[in-house]
């Protein structure tokens, strides 16, 4: 069996920290991040407020991130075994790929290929205190949290809403093993009842 995870939400949500437990933890367990498919500095779009814009769906190159998601389900053994992953042989031959990113649920061709679809919502406050405290590669300009980063968070989850993309959404506020021991437990019994 074929089940693939999204561990999206917003920025600073707690997605990545997850996704790597998670990574522990389930059997024949392969991940693609969405972060690795950002494009190069000099791609991105400068807004009308002079922001470049890396909060939107154009800034990602979702075709090759889509590709690297139709590796995996043309052969999960083969793809684990290209990234490192040690693959169990046993009876029930379950493949695990989990998708970790901010903007998941937004591109038309990714979204009914997942199995489940995991939110993780923190506080404006909260989301804004632990983005100030991240350094990426490249670094947020004064005034982009409420610029950019958050007006877009916005949007996209308001069209995601009126999609009716269904999605469980998680309280980022949790501690980090409360958040584990819950989504562990929620894939292991969604996984249960379909095998
Ligand atoms: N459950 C949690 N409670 C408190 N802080 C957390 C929790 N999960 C992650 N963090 C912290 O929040 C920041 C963002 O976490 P990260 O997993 O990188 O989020 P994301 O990938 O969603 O941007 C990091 O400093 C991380 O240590
Ligand atoms: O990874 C990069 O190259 C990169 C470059 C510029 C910005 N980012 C930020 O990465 C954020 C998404 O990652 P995350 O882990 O915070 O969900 C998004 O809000 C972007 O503003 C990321
Ligand atoms: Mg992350």
């Amino acid at each position: 069996m074929k089940y693939i995870v999204g561990i999206g939400g917003m920025t600073n949500g707690g997605k990545t920290t997850l996704t790597n437990s998670l990574l522990k933890s389930l059997p024949n367990c392969c991940v693609i991040h969405q972060d690795d498919f950002f494009k190069p500095q000099d791609q991105i779009a400068v807004g009308e407020d002079g922001f470049k814009q890396w909060d939107v769906l154009e800034s990602l190159d979702m075709e090759a991130m889509l590709s690297t998601v139709q590796a995996w389900m043309s052969s999960p053994r083969k793809f684990a075994r290209a990234h490192g992953v040690s693959v169990q042989l046993d009876a029930s031959d379950t493949h695990i790929l989990i998708l970790e990113g901010f903007l998941l649920y937004s591109y038309k061709p990714l979204v009914d290929l997942y199995s489940r679809r995991y939110f993780l919502t923190v506080p404006y406050e909260e989301c804004k205190w632990r983005r100030s405290t991240r350094r990426y590669m490249v670094p947020d300009p004064p005034g982009l949290f409420d610029g950019h980063v958050w007006p877009m968070y916005q949007k996209y989850k308001r069209e995601m809403e009126a999609n009716g993309v269904e999605v469980v959404y998680l309280d980022g506020t949790k501690s980090r093993e409360e958040l584990f021991h819950q989504v562990l437990e929620d894939i292991q019994n969604s996984l249960l009842n379909r095998s």
